[in-house]
């Protein structure tokens, strides 16, 4: 369950704690990758980097490292989901007995071909400077752990929806059972909780990324990550995709 915890608790409120720290590691990553220009040929689709490997540079990376992940059982956790799913080798580690509290259909719920294309074709260029500085691999590695930040964000819709079922499981069930995507996305939504949201993330970038000198004249109006752009992300992507997750969660909860 919840990152660092033991699993014990279940409930609405320590989702959204979850949610609120998961913001901070989402902040933290994109200011990471600030710190590199766009690196353009790390995207390249047609320039074969690598001899015997077909593709951009990016995805060489993150297949090769995805690789090792699973190895090591990155991916027997319920909150973590692959980007390239085909061929990851099993895991080698014994397995960890993680609390298994989802409905067996949110296995196979994996939007991070979505995830991946708004994060590299939108987000990416509102937020890093044009430029190339060869720092390929760095750079694929800090695009990796802001892609894995958002996707373990957005796809912890999967536990919001399981908690929001129990809850109310005679508010979810008709529409459930009508197969109402709409109906569901109303019964979900909570505009209250949105505003804070993207307000706090706004605030978190303003705060986390503020330069930090040793006077008093601090240049408070340069921020590492633009926090206008933050609270776009959110409002834009990494809500409605996870209520996106969400809807798809309780379309299969009662199969
Ligand atoms: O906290 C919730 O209730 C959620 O469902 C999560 C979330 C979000 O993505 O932040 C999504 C939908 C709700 O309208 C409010 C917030």
């Amino acid at each position: 369950m919840a990152e660092g915890s033991s699993g014990s608790e279940f409930t609405l409120d320590s989702i959204r704690k979850s949610l609120i720290r998961q913001e901070d590691t989402i902040v933290f990553c994109l200011m990471e990758r600030a710190k590199f220009p766009m690196n353009s040929a790390l995207y390249n689709q047609s320039l074969d980097l690598v001899p015997g490997f077909s593709g951009p540079l990016v995805d060489f990376i993150v297949q090769e490292t995805e690789a090792v992940q699973a190895k090591a059982g990155r991916y027997v956790n319920p909150e973590e989901n692959p980007f390239f799913p085909d061929n990851l080798p099993p895991s080698l580690v014994p397995n960890y007995n993680y609390s298994q509290v989802l409905h067996t259909g949110g296995a196979s719920i994996n939007i991070n071909k979505a995830i991946w294309d708004m994060y590299l074709n939108q987000l990416l260029p509102l937020f890093v400077v044009a430029g190339d500085d060869g720092n390929y691999a760095s750079t694929a590695a800090s695009d990796l752990s802001c892609l894995q930040a958002l996707s373990r964000r957005i796809h912890y819709g999967k536990f919001v929806a399981e908690i929001k079922f129990r809850d109310a499981p005679h508010d979810y069930e008709p529409p459930i059972r009508a197969k109402d995507a709409d109906e569901l996305m109303k019964l979900l939504t909570d505009e209250r909780v949105e505003k804070m949201v993207k307000k706090r993330v706004e605030k978190k970038a303003i705060v986390f990324g503020q330069d930090v000198s040793g006077s008093n004249n601090a240049d408070s109006k340069h921020y590492k990550v633009d926090p206008s752009v933050v609270a776009r992300l959110y409002d834009e992507w990494v809500i409605p995709l996870t209520k996106r997750v969400e809807v798809e969660y309780l379309i299969r909860r009662l199969n």
